[in-house]
């Protein structure tokens, strides 16, 4: 009995300190429920815990608080936080004050067991320095936003080269200043660049500078950007597109610091934290040839994938309510909603332009839509034409390919185009029983349930047609 591990649970929620409770005793724990903060504190005065299970809102307190009063009080216990309300912010501040994990509501109970196990076995806890964290602009509840913010929590702090890899417009750059904005350089300069951007031959003296006289045209001795961005983040943003021979100097760089000028013969020291980022898949390249197997392989150890838009529909609502603010402020016009309908069917696209396509579609309509309230009608072709979710799915139904033809014709208000897809509907049927009869029209009538005069007239009609 002595030898159970007592696990104290903080949530004002019944439910969720009911499945707690269960799942912590059938595991062999002890449990002591706590619905609010005073009752937490006290309890903790009283009995000696090994893990603090606790919400971070509620009526009577904030988890995070009381995560640093207890810190304060009992360093060494674990406490894993849990959130309906996640946010980078939310994400960086359990961290920074030393929480052991940060779970979003609604949470499968195996992994937190599993999180709750590797807490209780764990010696080691988080002693990051608090720092101020600025907003947290990062928008996102979806679970794979959540591991996304949890990543970006656990490394703002430390030095690693982090790789960020995700299709165009999921927020790879915007991570990496978030990374840097909740570092210890975040007074320090944040330089970016894309390696698509820039002309192949020119790469390496943008990022190592060069010598007066390097090559032609170099007028006079120039910083790079490993220089510009001394004691602070340099973004390399589709790091794929890299030369090899670039490739080569980074390498050098990530692993010692030192690097030369192009033409330059003084070994310089980089004081800079890289952060890579690539829509590309890196090992493929790697096959090809196109990329340096130990760069890759350098680059791989800390990687945060970010997830396409259409991983996480559930943040669209999210997302789209903070463009269209957005976009109001900008434009200096009322703030749009979409109506339902529209959300709806947002929610069911494909979204290959990620969240870019997303904030362009809200400053478009900000400015476009004629009423406040935004229709089916209103939305820009890329929008109404666009591939929905269902169409992609290898093996969609007949009904859901169909059903999306329908909807987009209807939603650009064309009669015309939903006239013609009832009629190919109704002629494809025609056509294949048909087929299957060898052409005997009394047999197509009674499998149609229709008369044998309706098939002939339709049959002509058609014909004439
Ligand atoms: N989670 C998010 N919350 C709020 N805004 C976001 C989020 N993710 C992306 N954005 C916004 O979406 C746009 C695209 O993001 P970003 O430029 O970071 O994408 P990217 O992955 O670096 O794209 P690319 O690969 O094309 O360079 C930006 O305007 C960014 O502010």
């Amino acid at each position: 009995m002595t030898d159970k591990h007592n696990v104290l649970v903080l949530d004002d929620d019944n439910s969720i300190r009911w499945v707690l409770d269960r799942a912590l005793r059938s595991a062999g724990y002890q449990t002591h429920l706590c619905a609010d903060v005073p009752n937490a504190r006290n309890a903790l005065k009283k009995k000696q815990f090994d893990l603090v299970l606790s919400d971070i809102r509620m009526p009577t307190g904030d988890g995070v608080s009381f995560l640093k009063e207890i810190k304060s009080e009992h360093p060494e216990l674990p406490v894993v936080l849990i959130t309906a309300h996640a946010d980078l912010s939310s994400a960086v501040q359990s961290f920074d004050h030393g929480a052991f994990e940060f779970v979003a509501k609604p949470f499968d109970v195996d992994d937190l067991m599993q999180i709750v196990n590797r807490a209780l076995e764990s010696q080691q806890f988080d002693k990051a320095p608090p720092i101020e964290s600025s907003q947290g602009q990062l928008i996102g509840r979806s679970p794979a936003m959540q591991t996304v913010f949890r990543a970006i929590g656990r490394l703002a702090k430390s030095k690693f080269t982090v790789l960020l890899i995700g299709e165009s417009g999921t927020g790879k750059e915007r991570v990496a200043r978030a990374l840097h904005e909740h570092s210890t350089r975040a007074d320090e300069p944040f330089v970016a660049i894309n390696m698509a951007a820039i002309p192949q031959e020119l790469i390496e003296a943008e990022l190592f500078g060069y010598e007066k006289g390097a090559f032609t045209g170099a007028a006079a001795r120039t910083t790079g950007r490993f220089e510009q961005a001394d004691g602070g983040t340099l973004f390399l943003d589709e790091i794929g597109d890299m030369p090899l021979t670039a490739q080569t100097r980074l390498l050098r760089v990530l692993s010692d610091g030192g690097y030369y000028r192009v033409g330059g013969k003084e070994l310089l020291k980089a004081d800079v934290r890289v952060i890579a980022a690539t829509h590309q898949n890196l090992q493929t390249l790697v096959q090809s040839g196109k990329f340096r197997e130990d760069l890759y392989h350098r680059l791989n150890v800390v990687r945060i994938e970010l997830p396409a838009m259409r991983e996480r529909i559930e943040d669209l609502e999210l997302l789209a309510d903070q463009f269209l603010s957005q976009a109001a402020q900008e434009a200096g016009v009322n703030r749009k909603r979409f109506s339902e309908p529209v959300l709806k069917y947002l929610q069911q696209l494909d979204w290959p332009g990620n969240v870019r396509q997303l904030e362009n579609a809200c400053r478009y309509l900000t400015v476009m839509a004629p009423t406040d309230v935004i229709q089916l009608t209103d939305l820009p072709e890329d929008l109404s034409s666009a591939q929905s979710l269902e169409t992609e799915k290898p093996g969609a139904d007949w009904r859901t390919l169909l059903q999306a033809e329908v909807r987009r014709a209807a939603l650009k208000n064309d009669a015309e185009k939903v006239q013609a897809l009832a009629a190919e509907s109704e002629k494809l049927l025609v056509d294949t029983i048909l087929d299957v009869v060898d052409g005997h029209r009394q047999e197509t009538a009674r499998l149609l349930g229709w008369g044998r005069n309706t098939l002939t007239r339709y049959l002509k009609k058609v014909d004439d047609e």
